[in-house]
């Protein structure tokens, strides 16, 4: 069966609860995703150790957010470890973006909008205010033009994203709750099958199944749903 278009993100606090997380959910998922509190406590050695043997795509979300000379050697550090995705922040602006891009040949280059964990009150406070979707689909048209070819928004975001920039950009979601689970600190969410729907094409999902005592059956759950719902 072909794995579900889903980045399970392992925000796990020591690299073997990790890579049994990655080990459980690769028959399910196409990717595990690797964030700020594994790379920064263990570093490079920390994607060997989640791709293990089968091998699985991996997403580096570290988020790289600086002038453009230290995001393009950034960007080049972690290039050479081959990760399928890498983060920047879209707000970096497009020389940032086009360094990473340029930095990061086999990667790639996914422009974080704004961040899901916002709410639009949030958003007015740091000065964006308005709809969430207008900040969002600025920041996309920008991050496309300075060459990333990943967007990050959230599922409420994904269609008038796709509107705007058309096919052809790989649209990843966190913000992904199935229907009854927690939101925690994630603001802008919607269900796995309605992400999907609306044109999602990579679905970030952590802890409603790391949380889980069977994270390999809480994975193999929503793929299901997922194949369900097409
Ligand atoms: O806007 C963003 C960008 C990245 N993330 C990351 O996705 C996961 C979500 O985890 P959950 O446990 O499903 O909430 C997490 O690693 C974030 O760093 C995001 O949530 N929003």
């Amino acid at each position: 069966m072909t794995p579900a278009p889903i980045a399970v993100a392992l925000d796990a606090p020591d690299l073997e609860t990790a890579a049994r997380w990655a080990a459980l959910v690769t028959p399910h998922v196409s990717t595990v995703k690797v964030g700020l509190e594994l790379y920064l406590r263990y570093g490079p050695d920390v994607i060997a150790s989640v791709r293990g043997a089968s091998g699985v795509q991996v997403f580096l979300d570290l988020k790289l957010h600086d002038i453009p000379n230290t995001v393009a050697g950034a960007a080049r550090a972690v290039g050479r470890l081959r990760p399928a995705i890498l983060t920047v922040h879209a707000a970096g602006g497009p020389a940032m973006i086009q360094a990473a891009v340029e930095a990061a040949p086999h990667t790639m280059i996914a422009a974080v909008t704004v961040l899901t964990s916002l709410s639009e009150d949030d958003l007015g406070r740091i000065g964006l205010a308005g709809p969430a979707d207008d900040a969002v689909r600025r920041l996309a048209v920008l991050s496309v033009e300075a060459g990333a070819t990943a967007l990050v928004c959230s599922p409420n975001e994904v269609r008038a994203v796709r509107a705007e920039i058309g096919t052809g950009i790989t649209l990843i979601t966190p913000g992904v709750r199935p229907t009854g689970a927690a939101t925690q600190d994630q603001m802008r969410v919607a269900t796995p099958e309605q992400a999907l729907a609306d044109g999602a094409d990579l679905l970030v999902i952590g802890r409603p199944i790391t949380d889980s005592p069977d994270p390999g059956a809480a994975a193999a759950a929503i793929a299901a749903s997922l194949r369900r719902s097409v």
